[in-house]
Protein backbone atom coordinates (compact mmCIF):
# COMPACT_ATOMS: atom_id res chain seq x y z
CA UNK A 1 0.00 0.00 0.00
CA UNK A 2 1.12 3.83 -0.75
CA UNK A 3 -0.32 6.56 1.02
CA UNK A 4 0.80 10.40 0.60
CA UNK A 5 0.68 12.25 3.34
CA UNK A 6 3.27 15.15 2.24
CA UNK A 7 0.96 17.63 0.84
CA UNK A 8 2.05 20.55 2.27
CA UNK A 9 5.29 19.66 0.08
CA UNK A 10 3.12 18.95 -2.87
CA UNK A 11 0.13 17.56 -3.98
CA UNK A 12 -1.11 15.71 -6.85
CA UNK A 13 -2.73 16.87 -9.77
CA UNK A 14 -6.88 16.79 -9.89
CA UNK A 15 -7.60 14.19 -11.87
CA UNK A 16 -10.34 16.73 -13.80
CA UNK A 17 -7.53 19.13 -14.00
CA UNK A 18 -5.66 17.30 -15.71
CA UNK A 19 -8.24 17.12 -18.55
CA UNK A 20 -8.89 20.54 -17.95
CA UNK A 21 -5.43 20.97 -19.56
CA UNK A 22 -4.92 18.13 -21.89
CA UNK A 23 -5.85 20.33 -25.26
CA UNK A 24 -3.29 22.73 -24.26
CA UNK A 25 -0.54 20.31 -24.34
CA UNK A 26 -1.99 19.47 -28.34
CA UNK A 27 -4.03 20.90 -30.47
CA UNK A 28 -3.87 24.40 -28.72
CA UNK A 29 -0.88 25.17 -28.59
CA UNK A 30 -1.07 28.98 -29.93
CA UNK A 31 1.13 31.40 -27.86
CA UNK A 32 -2.02 33.98 -26.47
CA UNK A 33 0.18 37.03 -27.35
CA UNK A 34 0.08 35.87 -31.23
CA UNK A 35 -2.88 38.02 -33.15
CA UNK A 36 -3.90 35.16 -35.42
CA UNK A 37 -6.10 32.12 -34.42
CA UNK A 38 -3.72 29.79 -33.40
CA UNK A 39 -2.85 32.64 -30.48
CA UNK A 40 -7.00 34.46 -30.40
CA UNK A 41 -8.38 30.55 -29.83
CA UNK A 42 -6.50 30.05 -26.15
CA UNK A 43 -7.51 33.63 -25.00
CA UNK A 44 -11.17 32.52 -23.77
CA UNK A 45 -9.30 30.11 -21.83
CA UNK A 46 -7.00 31.99 -20.09
CA UNK A 47 -9.32 34.46 -19.40
CA UNK A 48 -11.96 31.76 -17.79
CA UNK A 49 -9.28 30.45 -16.09
CA UNK A 50 -8.23 34.03 -14.41
CA UNK A 51 -12.11 34.71 -13.58
CA UNK A 52 -12.03 31.72 -11.62
CA UNK A 53 -9.12 32.84 -9.41
CA UNK A 54 -10.86 36.12 -9.12
CA UNK A 55 -13.79 34.14 -7.79
CA UNK A 56 -11.70 31.84 -5.48
CA UNK A 57 -10.47 35.18 -4.15
CA UNK A 58 -13.85 36.94 -4.04
CA UNK A 59 -11.86 40.14 -5.63
CA UNK A 60 -12.95 42.67 -8.42
CA UNK A 61 -11.41 43.20 -11.51
CA UNK A 62 -9.76 46.29 -11.24
CA UNK A 63 -7.47 44.20 -8.69
CA UNK A 64 -4.68 42.14 -10.57
CA UNK A 65 -3.98 38.80 -10.65
CA UNK A 66 -0.03 38.05 -11.73
CA UNK A 67 0.40 34.74 -12.98
CA UNK A 68 3.98 33.53 -12.05
CA UNK A 69 6.51 30.35 -12.23
CA UNK A 70 5.82 29.67 -8.20
CA UNK A 71 5.15 31.14 -5.12
CA UNK A 72 9.21 31.76 -5.01
CA UNK A 73 8.95 34.12 -7.70
CA UNK A 74 5.82 35.92 -6.18
CA UNK A 75 7.29 36.69 -2.73
CA UNK A 76 10.83 37.68 -4.28
CA UNK A 77 8.53 40.12 -6.55
CA UNK A 78 6.94 41.78 -3.55
CA UNK A 79 9.67 42.24 -1.31
CA UNK A 80 11.95 43.12 -4.32
CA UNK A 81 9.01 45.28 -5.88
CA UNK A 82 8.68 47.00 -2.26
CA UNK A 83 12.61 47.86 -2.11
CA UNK A 84 12.64 49.59 -5.55
CA UNK A 85 9.34 51.39 -5.78
CA UNK A 86 9.46 52.60 -1.95
CA UNK A 87 12.68 51.98 -0.02
CA UNK A 88 15.26 53.11 -2.92
CA UNK A 89 13.53 56.35 -3.11
CA UNK A 90 12.92 57.02 0.55
CA UNK A 91 15.84 55.39 2.32
CA UNK A 92 14.83 56.45 5.63
CA UNK A 93 11.62 54.40 5.77
CA UNK A 94 13.74 51.22 5.24
CA UNK A 95 12.25 48.69 7.73
CA UNK A 96 10.32 45.28 7.31
CA UNK A 97 8.65 43.16 9.70
CA UNK A 98 8.05 39.71 9.54
CA UNK A 99 8.04 36.61 11.27
CA UNK A 100 11.02 34.02 11.79
CA UNK A 101 9.00 31.28 10.43
CA UNK A 102 8.17 32.40 7.17
CA UNK A 103 9.22 30.21 4.29
CA UNK A 104 12.99 30.71 2.81
CA UNK A 105 12.11 32.42 0.01
CA UNK A 106 10.74 35.22 2.30
CA UNK A 107 13.22 34.90 4.68
CA UNK A 108 16.46 34.33 2.15
CA UNK A 109 15.19 37.36 -0.03
CA UNK A 110 15.15 39.66 2.88
CA UNK A 111 18.39 38.53 4.04
CA UNK A 112 19.70 39.52 0.58
CA UNK A 113 18.54 42.30 0.64
CA UNK A 114 19.29 43.51 4.31
CA UNK A 115 22.97 42.00 4.00
CA UNK A 116 23.39 44.05 1.34
CA UNK A 117 22.96 47.06 4.01
CA UNK A 118 19.34 48.03 1.94
CA UNK A 119 16.56 47.08 4.29
CA UNK A 120 16.24 46.90 8.28
CA UNK A 121 14.16 43.40 8.94
CA UNK A 122 12.63 42.28 11.84
CA UNK A 123 11.58 39.15 12.67
CA UNK A 124 8.98 38.51 15.05
CA UNK A 125 9.24 35.07 16.98
CA UNK A 126 6.66 32.35 17.14
CA UNK A 127 5.58 31.73 20.52
CA UNK A 128 5.56 28.11 22.56
CA UNK A 129 2.81 27.22 20.46
CA UNK A 130 4.45 28.15 17.29
CA UNK A 131 1.94 31.45 16.87
CA UNK A 132 2.44 34.58 16.32
CA UNK A 133 0.59 37.03 18.67
CA UNK A 134 -0.64 40.23 16.40
CA UNK A 135 0.23 42.14 19.14
CA UNK A 136 3.87 41.36 18.69
CA UNK A 137 4.11 42.62 14.95
CA UNK A 138 2.45 45.97 15.95
CA UNK A 139 5.08 46.43 18.77
CA UNK A 140 7.77 45.39 15.91
CA UNK A 141 6.31 48.66 13.65
CA UNK A 142 8.29 51.97 13.85
CA UNK A 143 8.20 54.89 11.85
CA UNK A 144 10.38 53.76 9.47
CA UNK A 145 8.22 50.50 8.94
CA UNK A 146 6.95 50.25 5.08
CA UNK A 147 6.08 46.12 4.89
CA UNK A 148 4.40 43.75 6.86
CA UNK A 149 4.63 40.39 5.33
CA UNK A 150 3.24 37.39 7.30
CA UNK A 151 2.12 33.96 6.03
CA UNK A 152 -1.44 32.99 6.17
CA UNK A 153 -0.75 29.48 7.71
CA UNK A 154 2.90 27.84 8.52
CA UNK A 155 3.99 24.85 6.34
CA UNK A 156 5.57 23.14 8.60
CA UNK A 157 2.83 23.29 11.80
CA UNK A 158 -0.26 24.37 9.62
CA UNK A 159 -0.48 27.29 12.41
CA UNK A 160 -3.07 29.74 11.20
CA UNK A 161 -1.64 33.62 11.35
CA UNK A 162 -2.99 36.39 12.90
CA UNK A 163 -4.15 38.06 9.00
CA UNK A 164 -6.92 39.78 9.76
CA UNK A 165 -6.20 41.48 12.52
CA UNK A 166 -3.23 42.44 11.50
CA UNK A 167 -4.06 43.58 7.81
CA UNK A 168 -6.16 45.94 9.70
CA UNK A 169 -3.26 47.17 11.87
CA UNK A 170 -1.02 47.62 8.71
CA UNK A 171 -4.10 49.71 7.21
CA UNK A 172 -4.30 51.82 9.79
CA UNK A 173 -1.16 53.22 9.96
CA UNK A 174 -0.25 53.01 5.72
CA UNK A 175 1.80 49.98 5.99
CA UNK A 176 1.94 47.64 3.03
CA UNK A 177 1.03 44.27 3.90
CA UNK A 178 1.94 41.02 2.06
CA UNK A 179 0.95 37.38 2.88
CA UNK A 180 2.04 34.32 1.52
CA UNK A 181 -1.06 32.47 1.32
CA UNK A 182 0.20 29.35 -0.25
CA UNK A 183 -0.39 26.96 2.67
CA UNK A 184 -3.86 28.47 3.03
CA UNK A 185 -5.85 28.54 -0.03
CA UNK A 186 -7.63 25.69 -0.06
CA UNK A 187 -7.91 24.67 3.40
CA UNK A 188 -8.68 27.37 5.05
CA UNK A 189 -11.43 30.04 3.61
CA UNK A 190 -9.52 33.06 1.74
CA UNK A 191 -12.06 35.72 1.32
CA UNK A 192 -10.21 39.02 0.34
CA UNK A 193 -13.38 40.71 1.46
CA UNK A 194 -12.81 39.81 4.76
CA UNK A 195 -9.22 40.48 4.62
CA UNK A 196 -7.34 43.59 3.52
CA UNK A 197 -4.16 42.60 2.02
CA UNK A 198 -2.28 44.41 -0.38
CA UNK A 199 -0.53 41.19 -1.42
CA UNK A 200 -1.42 37.67 -1.79
CA UNK A 201 0.85 34.65 -3.19
CA UNK A 202 -0.54 31.52 -3.65
CA UNK A 203 1.13 28.24 -5.69
CA UNK A 204 -0.98 26.08 -7.96
CA UNK A 205 0.96 22.65 -6.65
CA UNK A 206 0.00 23.27 -3.37
CA UNK A 207 -3.99 23.00 -4.20
CA UNK A 208 -4.01 19.92 -6.75
CA UNK A 209 -2.91 21.91 -9.21
CA UNK A 210 0.33 21.77 -12.04
CA UNK A 211 3.71 22.24 -10.37
CA UNK A 212 5.80 25.36 -11.86
CA UNK A 213 2.83 28.06 -11.72
CA UNK A 214 2.12 30.30 -8.96
CA UNK A 215 0.07 33.64 -8.50
CA UNK A 216 0.71 37.19 -7.12
CA UNK A 217 -2.78 38.86 -6.32
CA UNK A 218 -2.38 42.74 -6.42
CA UNK A 219 -4.75 45.32 -4.94
CA UNK A 220 -5.46 48.09 -7.50
CA UNK A 221 -3.04 50.92 -6.79
CA UNK A 222 -0.60 49.33 -5.45
CA UNK A 223 1.66 47.79 -8.62
CA UNK A 224 5.12 47.27 -7.54
CA UNK A 225 7.82 47.16 -10.30
CA UNK A 226 8.71 43.94 -12.43
CA UNK A 227 10.68 41.23 -11.26
CA UNK A 228 10.70 40.09 -15.07
CA UNK A 229 11.20 42.66 -17.98
CA UNK A 230 10.73 42.38 -21.69
CA UNK A 231 7.39 41.68 -22.29
CA UNK A 232 3.75 42.72 -22.97
CA UNK A 233 2.52 39.65 -20.87
CA UNK A 234 0.47 40.41 -17.73
CA UNK A 235 -0.30 43.66 -19.12
CA UNK A 236 3.70 43.93 -18.97
CA UNK A 237 3.73 43.22 -15.38
CA UNK A 238 5.24 39.93 -15.69
CA UNK A 239 7.36 39.31 -18.96
CA UNK A 240 7.17 35.89 -20.32
CA UNK A 241 5.50 33.63 -22.86
CA UNK A 242 1.95 32.35 -20.94
CA UNK A 243 1.86 28.89 -20.11
CA UNK A 244 -1.80 28.33 -21.06
CA UNK A 245 -1.63 24.65 -19.87
CA UNK A 246 -0.59 25.76 -16.72
CA UNK A 247 -2.61 28.26 -16.32
CA UNK A 248 -5.82 26.74 -17.26
CA UNK A 249 -5.18 23.92 -14.81
CA UNK A 250 -4.04 26.43 -11.52
CA UNK A 251 -7.67 27.75 -12.59
CA UNK A 252 -10.12 25.04 -12.25
CA UNK A 253 -7.56 23.70 -9.32
CA UNK A 254 -8.23 26.74 -7.29
CA UNK A 255 -11.83 26.54 -8.18
CA UNK A 256 -12.16 23.04 -7.21
CA UNK A 257 -9.79 24.31 -3.58
CA UNK A 258 -12.43 26.74 -2.80
CA UNK A 259 -15.19 24.26 -3.65
CA UNK A 260 -13.65 21.38 -1.01
CA UNK A 261 -13.43 23.88 1.62
CA UNK A 262 -15.80 22.35 3.47
CA UNK A 263 -14.57 19.12 3.21
CA UNK A 264 -11.18 19.48 4.39
CA UNK A 265 -12.49 21.45 7.41
CA UNK A 266 -15.20 17.97 7.98
CA UNK A 267 -13.72 14.92 6.93
CA UNK A 268 -10.06 15.81 6.60
CA UNK A 269 -10.25 17.69 10.08
CA UNK A 270 -11.58 14.68 11.33
CA UNK A 271 -9.47 12.12 9.72
CA UNK A 272 -6.28 14.25 10.38
CA UNK A 273 -7.47 14.42 14.23
CA UNK A 274 -8.14 10.97 14.51
CA UNK A 275 -4.41 10.39 13.08
CA UNK A 276 -3.13 12.87 15.69
CA UNK A 277 -5.33 11.33 18.81
CA UNK A 278 -3.74 7.97 17.78
CA UNK A 279 -0.28 9.24 17.66
CA UNK A 280 -0.79 11.20 21.03
CA UNK A 281 -0.88 8.01 22.65
CA UNK A 282 2.91 7.00 21.68
CA UNK A 283 4.65 8.07 25.15
CA UNK A 284 7.02 10.94 25.43
CA UNK A 285 5.78 12.74 22.07
CA UNK A 286 4.66 16.64 21.26
CA UNK A 287 2.67 17.59 18.97
CA UNK A 288 3.26 21.95 18.10
CA UNK A 289 0.17 24.37 18.26
CA UNK A 290 -3.60 23.38 19.23
CA UNK A 291 -5.66 21.60 16.63
CA UNK A 292 -7.94 24.25 16.44
CA UNK A 293 -5.66 27.20 15.10
CA UNK A 294 -3.68 24.82 12.69
CA UNK A 295 -4.97 23.95 9.19
CA UNK A 296 -7.41 21.01 9.25
CA UNK A 297 -4.91 18.61 7.29
CA UNK A 298 -1.49 19.28 8.94
CA UNK A 299 0.46 17.89 12.16
CA UNK A 300 3.88 18.11 13.18
CA UNK A 301 4.85 15.54 15.70
CA UNK A 302 8.60 15.03 17.76
CA UNK A 303 8.91 12.09 19.24
CA UNK A 304 11.84 11.87 22.06
CA UNK A 305 14.48 9.52 21.43
CA UNK A 306 13.56 8.83 17.22
CA UNK A 307 16.00 11.57 15.00
CA UNK A 308 12.96 11.82 11.91
CA UNK A 309 15.08 11.00 9.23
CA UNK A 310 15.31 7.33 10.33
CA UNK A 311 11.18 7.26 10.95
CA UNK A 312 10.93 8.99 7.59
CA UNK A 313 12.83 5.91 6.31
CA UNK A 314 10.86 3.57 8.51
CA UNK A 315 7.55 4.86 7.09
CA UNK A 316 9.14 4.97 3.48
CA UNK A 317 9.50 1.53 3.48
CA UNK A 318 6.21 1.27 4.27
CA UNK A 319 5.33 3.00 1.32
CA UNK A 320 4.45 5.72 3.30
CA UNK A 321 5.52 9.49 2.45
CA UNK A 322 5.99 11.98 5.19
CA UNK A 323 8.28 15.05 5.62
CA UNK A 324 10.29 16.28 8.72
CA UNK A 325 9.62 19.67 7.53
CA UNK A 326 9.94 21.75 4.29
CA UNK A 327 11.09 19.87 1.23
CA UNK A 328 12.74 22.53 0.05
CA UNK A 329 15.21 22.31 3.48
CA UNK A 330 14.44 18.38 3.88
CA UNK A 331 18.04 17.54 2.28
CA UNK A 332 19.76 19.34 5.27
CA UNK A 333 19.90 17.44 8.18
CA UNK A 334 19.51 20.77 10.40
CA UNK A 335 16.72 20.64 13.29
CA UNK A 336 12.87 21.60 12.32
CA UNK A 337 13.45 25.67 11.99
CA UNK A 338 10.19 26.07 13.43
CA UNK A 339 10.77 23.31 16.55
CA UNK A 340 13.89 25.76 16.97
CA UNK A 341 12.27 29.04 16.71
CA UNK A 342 9.47 27.39 18.97
CA UNK A 343 12.46 27.05 21.65
CA UNK A 344 12.10 23.31 21.46
CA UNK A 345 15.40 21.60 22.92
CA UNK A 346 17.60 20.89 19.89
CA UNK A 347 17.24 16.79 20.53
CA UNK A 348 13.86 17.15 20.02
CA UNK A 349 14.02 19.52 17.14
CA UNK A 350 15.85 17.31 15.40
CA UNK A 351 12.74 14.75 15.96
CA UNK A 352 10.20 16.73 14.21
CA UNK A 353 7.93 14.80 11.57
CA UNK A 354 5.41 16.38 9.29
CA UNK A 355 1.93 14.76 8.17
CA UNK A 356 0.16 16.50 5.78
CA UNK A 357 -3.49 15.05 4.54
CA UNK A 358 -5.34 16.12 1.31
CA UNK A 359 -9.42 15.72 0.15
CA UNK A 360 -7.80 12.50 -1.36
CA UNK A 361 -6.90 11.01 1.71
CA UNK A 362 -8.61 8.12 2.94
CA UNK A 363 -9.91 6.77 6.16
CA UNK A 364 -8.46 3.13 5.52
CA UNK A 365 -5.12 5.10 4.37
CA UNK A 366 -5.02 6.85 7.91
CA UNK A 367 -5.52 3.75 9.42
CA UNK A 368 -2.43 1.88 7.90
CA UNK A 369 -0.28 5.11 8.87
CA UNK A 370 -1.49 4.62 12.23
CA UNK A 371 -0.49 1.13 12.46
CA UNK A 372 2.68 1.25 10.97
CA UNK A 373 3.88 4.89 12.44
CA UNK A 374 3.34 2.96 16.06
CA UNK A 375 5.49 0.19 15.27
CA UNK A 376 8.19 2.00 13.94
CA UNK A 377 8.15 3.91 16.69
CA UNK A 378 8.12 0.92 18.84
CA UNK A 379 11.06 -0.15 16.34
CA UNK A 380 13.44 2.46 17.04
CA UNK A 381 12.94 3.43 20.50
CA UNK A 382 14.20 -0.40 21.23
CA UNK A 383 17.15 -0.14 19.45
CA UNK A 384 17.37 3.61 20.43
CA UNK A 385 21.11 4.03 22.91
CA UNK A 386 19.35 7.52 23.94
CA UNK A 387 16.09 6.61 24.86
CA UNK A 388 14.72 4.51 27.53
CA UNK A 389 10.86 4.73 28.44
CA UNK A 390 10.07 6.40 31.29
CA UNK A 391 7.62 4.38 32.77
CA UNK A 392 10.54 1.54 32.46
CA UNK A 393 12.97 4.14 34.30
CA UNK A 394 11.00 6.00 36.49
C1 LIG B 1 4.47 28.98 2.74
C2 LIG B 1 5.21 28.66 1.46
N1 LIG B 1 5.63 29.67 0.67
C3 LIG B 1 6.30 29.43 -0.48
C4 LIG B 1 6.60 28.13 -0.86
C5 LIG B 1 7.35 27.92 -2.18
O1 LIG B 1 6.40 27.54 -3.15
P1 LIG B 1 6.86 27.23 -4.66
O2 LIG B 1 7.87 28.27 -5.01
O3 LIG B 1 5.63 27.35 -5.49
O4 LIG B 1 7.41 25.85 -4.63
C6 LIG B 1 6.18 27.06 -0.08
C7 LIG B 1 6.55 25.65 -0.47
N2 LIG B 1 6.68 24.81 0.69
C8 LIG B 1 7.20 23.59 0.70
C9 LIG B 1 7.82 22.96 -0.32
O5 LIG B 1 8.16 21.72 0.17
N3 LIG B 1 7.78 21.56 1.48
C10 LIG B 1 7.16 22.73 1.83
O6 LIG B 1 6.68 22.97 2.93
C11 LIG B 1 5.46 27.32 1.11
O7 LIG B 1 5.03 26.32 1.91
Amino acid sequence: MRVYLDNNATTKIDPMVTVKMQPFLGEFYGNPNSLHQYGMEVRPHLNEALGYMYDALNVPDEDDILVTSCATESNNTVIKGVYFKHILKNPEKNHIVTTSVEHPCILETLHFLSDNGLVDVTYVDVDENGGIKAEDIKNAVTDKTVLITMMWANNETGMIFPVEEVSEFAKEKGILFHTDAVQAIGKVPVDLTKVDVDYLTFSAHKFHGPKGIGGLYVKKGKNLPNLLHGGEQMGGKRAGTLNVASIVGMGLAMKQAAGHIEKMNTEVRRLRDKLEDALSTIPDTIIVGPREQRTPNTLLISLKGIEGEAMLWDLNKKGIAASTGSACASESLEANPVMTAIGEDPELAHTAMRLSLSRFTTEDEIDYVIDAFIKAAERLRSISSTYAYTNEVG
